[in-house]
């Protein structure tokens, strides 16, 4: 794995900020003595001190975080997208010649370039599981971002997933998609557990093998290439039990009820970025 120049500063921890930090120090992209972790508690300092990543860890003052981003090449903030503002005010002067990676939800690229005083900015929609390898991750450039920048997104983004460079408008629907969608499948994943118990499982088997025929389906999509409902045909023998579970779901509106969950979650982001 090759690995990125310079030094990464992560601002902002928390369960996004580090999915995607630890995925690349484990992925190798990085190494940990080259990233600093800011948070802004010191509960959230002590995760990531317990974790034994061998990264620099500081508890976020306005001059810890300015030097912090004043030493890095590269610097991603994490923290929710309502607390942006005061976090560059806090570093002013220290964004500009920085790559400035956002990982906000709805903080659209002109708000990005007003706030931080850096016009290499780049607003990427990623995923929690970019932790284990698996994220999938969508990025749109700021218009004075370099092409050697844009690889180093790149990079970051496919050591940790797969990963794809799209227009910023198509960034409201990636966020409804796979930004938000692994908690509809853990939904599904702890949808399918219950059934499994309803049905006699003991708890623990039930779940193990929701998770494993979760992951299953999805490697056959991206192995075989072969459309979905394809796949699905092949399950269902007729007059099967299969069919008689996919009656179920289609009487209980699954389908749509997926379609909605990623539109009203592409709205919402569309309508964080417009408050
Ligand atoms: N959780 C998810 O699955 C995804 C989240 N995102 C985006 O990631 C961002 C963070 O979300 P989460 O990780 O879920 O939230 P979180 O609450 O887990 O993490 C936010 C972190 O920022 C820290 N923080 C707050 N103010 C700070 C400051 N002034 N300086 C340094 N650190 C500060 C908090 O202590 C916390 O650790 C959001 O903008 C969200 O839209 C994007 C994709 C997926
Ligand atoms: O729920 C949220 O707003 C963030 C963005 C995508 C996933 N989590």
């Amino acid at each position: 794995m090759k690995t990125i120049a310079g030094k990464l500063t992560l601002v902002g921890g928390g369960r996004m900020g580090r999915a995607l930090v630890e995925g690349m120090i484990r992925a190798g992209v990085i190494e940990s003595t080259r990233v600093t972790v800011i948070n802004r508690t010191a509960e959230s300092c002590q995760v990531w001190t317990e974790s034994k990543l061998g990264v620099c860890v500081e508890q976020a003052d306005p001059a810890t975080l300015k030097a912090a981003v004043e030493s890095a090449e590269t610097v991603i903030v994490a923290v929710k997208p309502g607390t942006f503002p005061s976090v560059a005010e806090s570093a002013a002067g220290a964004w500009a010649g920085r790559l400035v990676i956002s990982v906000a939800a709805g903080v659209k690229l002109a708000t990005l370039q007003k706030i931080f005083d850096s016009k290499s900015v780049v607003r990427v929609m990623p995923n929690t599981p970019s932790l284990v390898g698996f994220g999938a991750s969508a990025f749109s450039c700021g218009p004075k971002v370099s092409e050697a920048q844009a690889k180093t997104v790149e990079q970051i983004l496919a050591a940790v997933g797969v990963v794809a460079q799209v227009e910023e408008s198509a960034l409201d629907a990636v966020t409804g998609l796979s930004g938000s969608g692994p908690a509809y499948i853990f939904m599904i994943i702890e949808a399918l557990a219950d059934g499994g118990v309803a049905a006699g499982l003991p708890r623990a088997l039930a779940q193990q093998f929701a998770a494993q025929t979760v992951l299953g389906a999805a490697q056959m999509v991206t192995q075989t290439g072969d459309h979905p409902a394809l796949l699905k045909d092949a399950v269902a023998s007729p007059g099967g039990t299969t069919i008689a579970g996919l009656a179920a779901l289609e009487q209980n509106g699954l389908r749509s009820a997926m379609i909605e969950a990623v539109r009203t979650a592409a709205a919402r982001s569309r309508e964080m970025g417009n408050s």
